[in-house]
Order: C-alpha cells, then structure tokens, then sequence
C-alpha cells in the first residue's frame, strides 16, 4: 500500500498533487469556484453592506458557504429550518430564499434588529434570547424542524447540537460550523511543544457515540481575504437524525 503511493507520488504529473503547500492555492480556487457558481444576489449584498455599516462584525457565513447551505436546503427539500445565531440575517436569507421558513436565535438585540431590516419580505422569525434558554421553549411548543443550523458561540456548541435533535424530525439535517476552530481554541486538537499532535475528547467524540444521528465531518480550508491573510483550517460536522 505504502509502495503504490509512493509511487502515485513520483509519478510525474501527480508528484505535485501530493504536496503541503497546495492548501496555499485554497485563494485562487475558492476564487474560480465563486466566479463559477456564485450568482448576483442583491438582498444578500444589501444585507452584508448594511451590517457592516451598521458596525456588525463581518463574521457572517463565506460566500461558497452561503452557496453549499441552499444546495443543502434544496437537498432536503427543507421547509423549516431552524437556525442558532442570526447575526445580520445573511444565513437566514439564504435559507429563505432556499425555500424554507426561517426561525432563527440571536442572543443581541443590535444584530436582531439589523437583521430584521436585512430579511424584511422574507419567511424569517427571529427569536431574541440566549439559545440554550429559547431552545427548551420551541421543544416545550412540540416545534421540529427540517434542518438545523449552529452557528453561535463556540462554548456551548455540544449543549446546542443536543437541542437541535431534539428539535429536528426523523430524516432531518443537523448542520455543525466551526468545529476546527472550537477544538483549536478548546485546545482538543493541536501541537505540543515536542511536535507532535495532541488530542482530547471533543464535539466529534460526543457526537459520534450519540445515537440518535449518523455524522460526517467535512473539512475545509476557508479564505476569509481580505480580512485574514492565510486561508483558515475549518471543517463543519452534517448529521442526519435517525
Ligand atoms: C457567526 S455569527 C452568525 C452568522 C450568521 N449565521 C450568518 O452567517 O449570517 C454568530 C451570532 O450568534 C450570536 N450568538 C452568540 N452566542 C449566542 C447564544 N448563546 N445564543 C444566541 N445567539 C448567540 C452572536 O451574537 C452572533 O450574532
């Protein structure tokens, strides 16, 4: 096995596709792949200019992100979908505009209410409140969704992950971001002084002896240019609810 790679390796053309510093092209690509499939889209143009001008932080899901999200909102054919951390609305309208009825949390008031100018016209409710005290509510209500999506503070992202399936129907998506950076700055993953890797419990681990889902990690490289110079290790965890 060893030896066929190796030799994949060597083999002249493909020696390039094995090396390191090809995660450095993750600019130049993510640009091709935007110019490739990211469609003009005035509402969430408006709505990213408005928050920033609104001094919101540009933290807001990347544009590819934003594109893989409505695929995934076509794929499930969801109609509800439940989303933990509103910011200015840019998600929520992708989700809307995928064709779902949007309820969203957002624990400040100021991105709250710049996000309802950013989503005016669109199926979008967004609940103000800490997520672990509105979550129990929406269960209290018998409410289920079709898709799930976490997108809040990195703290209580098992707690949040524990709600939503609960609250998502049988066949339903729980859609996981920033697992990379949550385990990174929880330091479950990362470089010890001698090199080598270390490794804690984390989210994957929790989730992955949860047996009300099936989970996949997907792992990413995101280009947050121009704000951040490098391209960013991120991934997020797509679970289906048995
Ligand atoms: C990364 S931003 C969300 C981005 C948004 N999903 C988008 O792509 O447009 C995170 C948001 O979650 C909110 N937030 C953080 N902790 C929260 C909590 N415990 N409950 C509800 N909202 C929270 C923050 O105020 C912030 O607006």
């Amino acid at each position: 096995m060893a030896e066929f790679l190796q030799k994949i390796a060597q083999t002249p053309g493909l020696k390039a596709v094995f090396n390191y510093e090809n995660f450095r092209l993750q600019p130049a690509i993510d640009k091709k792949a935007q110019a490739a499939f990211i469609r003009p889209n005035e509402k969430l143009d408006h709505a990213f200019k408005n928050s920033i001008a609104k001094g919101l932080p540009p933290i807001n899901v990347l544009p590819m992100a934003a594109q893989h999200l409505s695929v995934l909102t076509k794929l499930v054919g969801a109609k509800s979908v439940l989303e933990i951390g509103t910011l200015g609305g840019y998600s929520s309208i992708v989700f809307a505009q995928a064709g779902a009825k949007v309820t969203s949390i957002e624990i400040s008031p100021t991105h709250r209410d710049v996000a309802l100018e950013n989503v005016a016209g669109l199926d979008v409710e967004i609940l103000l409140g800490a997520a672990l005290d509105v979550l129990p509510k929406l269960a209290a209500e018998n409410r289920k969704f079709d898709l799930v999506f976490i997108d809040a503070d990195f703290d209580d992202q098992w707690e949040h992950f524990d709600w939503a399936v609960k609250l998502t129907r049988s066949g339903g998506g729980v859609f996981l971001d920033d697992v990379v950076p949550t385990m990174i700055k929880n330091g479950e993953v990362g470089f010890k002084a001698d090199g080598e890797v270390e490794e804690k419990r984390s989210v994957i681990e929790k989730i992955g002896e949860d047996g009300r889902v099936s989970a996949t990690f997907v792992p990413i490289v995101a280009n947050m240019r121009p704000v951040m110079p490098d391209p960013m290790m991120n991934g997020f965890i797509l679970a289906v609810v048995e």
